[in-house]
């Protein structure tokens, strides 16, 4: 599903009104959606509109009338004068027959419900003075609050809580999603995100063009690779996964296990000769050959069907590490670079970045975790704020001329040429040692298998997510690739693909 910004949404907003639907109409079915959810999350009580000075607050005054007409208890609390509410909240106030309340938190109560339509995609500061008191009174009131369109005091495009912010139970939002209802912390705030129809025609979207888009698989359903009756496993590609040293093998066999369930073909460990056995030991499908210098593993790729490798887990910090990264993009071979690939060019990235460029129809993917990024993208990390994870994750993808993948809880896919997803699949015990490594594997996997790196990227971060919650708490990431096929055959069940 495409995510819209703020400004993308009021582009949608626009082109709507633009094709004959009044903005008021827009309103009136923003704020019937809320009444509906307000009706669902609480059968009986009273139920508190909080409203703000804009059409955030005019939805809210709206909902109150609607549920009002349902024969419940509602009272609205509003921020500014009544008669200097303007435009369509002005109108959905005078829909509203009763007095409104002054904006002082006593007025709240104990409701069974509390409507926070104080701010929404117009929020442009940080929040002070009495609505900063008011956010604090509604999440101390212990009430469930179901949030209209954002928790007041979020950000809907960056996620960044603005001073402070709403804590609610439900948020219902408009037409499509914000990045901020899948960008931490934003959706830490938002609970259970309802998207409803409020007449705006998809066909807006032909004319805005959204980059962005959750990652779910619809977003990557036409690039999903499905063996072929007639295939051999030649056609599906082969991966390489290049092993650490004696001492640290471990991360790249969880790689190449990886690399074979998401599909390869065939997948070979590149293994220094003085840990062959302990390899080789530990491994049956997967294949070990001898690599210890980036000549020989030049070598190893003189047979161009080994078209994907993976670089990075437990390599090594090193000018080694680094000569193996460059053989593979001399070789233009698929990549996914994690962990120590990307550490051993940490401050000086761009002979890295250039080698990326000059390669052409090869597909790269970066792997950082928020640790790693700065190593690479020091002047676009998240220590200089003011730019969400999105924005950053595009970036640098821009700069490196690779598909970036940020990992998080809020997982960020960005390609050079502007396409995003963000996950927001993953469960809170994927973050596990060895996990990072069985992701570059998946994704090699998809790679040698001839797709694309966004897609590639956005497939594995996906399928990753799901594997974990298939798996449950309690997991360790050799559990991630043993549940890999139950997560296929859903997949599969949804696309409608035999089996
Ligand atoms: N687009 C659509 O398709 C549809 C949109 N709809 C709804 O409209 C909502 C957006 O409405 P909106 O643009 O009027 O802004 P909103 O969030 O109500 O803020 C109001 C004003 O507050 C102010 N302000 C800002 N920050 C502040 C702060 N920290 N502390 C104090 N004040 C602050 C600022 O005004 P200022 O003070 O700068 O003049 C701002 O303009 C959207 O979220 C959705 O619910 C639906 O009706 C259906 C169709
Ligand atoms: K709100």
């Amino acid at each position: 599903m495409d995510v819209l910004t703020t400004t993308e949404m009021e582009r949608a907003d626009r082109l709507t009104i633009a094709a004959g639907t009044p903005g008021f109409a827009l309103m009136m079915s923003a704020g019937q959606a809320v009444a509906e959810a307000a009706m669902d999350l609480v059968e009986e009580g009273p139920i508190v509109v909080v409203a703000g000075r804009g059409n955030n607050g005019g939805d809210g005054f709206v909902a109150a009338a609607e549920l009002a007409a349902r024969g419940r208890e509602v009272s609205v609390i509003l921020l500014c004068e009544r008669d200097s509410l303007q435009g369509d909240a002005a109108l959905a106030a005078k829909g509203w027959k009763y007095p409104v309340l002054p904006f002082n938190p006593q007025a709240l109560g104990k409701p069974a419900l509390i409507i926070d339509a104080l701010f929404g995609a117009g929020l442009n500061r940080p929040v002070k003075g009495d609505p900063l008191e008011m956010i604090g009174a509604i999440n101390a009131n212990g009430t469930p609050v179901l949030a209209v369109d954002l928790p007041s005091g979020i950000n809907g495009t960056t996620g960044a809580v603005m001073g402070a912010a709403v804590q609610a139970a439900e948020t219902v939002t408009f037409f499509r999603k914000k990045p901020a209802h899948l960008l931490l912390p934003g959706r830490m705030y938002c609970g259970r995100v309802r998207v409803a129809d409020i007449g705006i025609a998809a066909q807006v979207l032909d004319e805005i063009k959204p980059l962005t888009a959750e990652n779910l698989p619809e977003a990557w359903r036409w690039s999903f690779p499905v063996p072929r009756i007639d295939g051999h496993k030649y056609a599906r590609g082969h991966a390489v996964v290049v092993s650490g040293d004696l001492a640290s093998t471990g991360a790249a066999r969880l790689a190449a296990r990886a690399a074979l369930r998401a599909g390869a073909g065939l997948v070979t460990l590149a293994s220094p000769r003085d840990a062959l056995a302990v390899n080789a030991a530990a491994l049956t499908a997967v294949m070990v050959r001898a690599v210890d210098n980036p000549i020989q593993f030049a070598e190893l790729l003189g047979d161009k069907r080994l078209n994907a490798c993976v670089i990075g887990p437990g390599a090594g910090v090193s000018a080694r590490t680094r000569d193996f990264v460059h053989t593979a993009l001399s070789a233009q071979r698929h990549l996914v670079l994690d962990a120590d690939a990307l550490t051993s060019f940490a401050g000086a990235p761009d002979r890295l970045f250039e080698a990326i460029k000059a390669s052409d129809g090869q597909q790269v993917v970066l792997t950082p975790h928020e640790g790693e990024f700065p190593r690479l993208f020091s002047d676009i990390s998240n220590k200089h704020p003011g730019r969400s994870k999105l924005e950053r994750v595009r970036a640098a993808a821009e700069r490196s001329g690779a598909v970036v993948l940020l990992k998080g809880a809020d997982t960020v896919i960005a390609s050079p040429d502007g396409r995003a997803t963000v996950a927001a699949n993953a469960p809170p015990w994927l973050a596990t040692a060895g996990a990072g490594d069985v992701l570059s594997g998946i994704i090699a996997g998809f790679l040698a298998q001839g797709v694309a790196a966004f897609e590639a990227a956005s497939i594995g971060v996906w399928m990753h997510g799901e594997s974990a919650s298939e798996a449950g708490p309690g997991l360790i990431a050799e559990d991630l690739t043993e549940v890999l096929p139950a997560v296929f055959r859903r997949l599969y069940d949804e696309f409608g693909i035999e089996y």
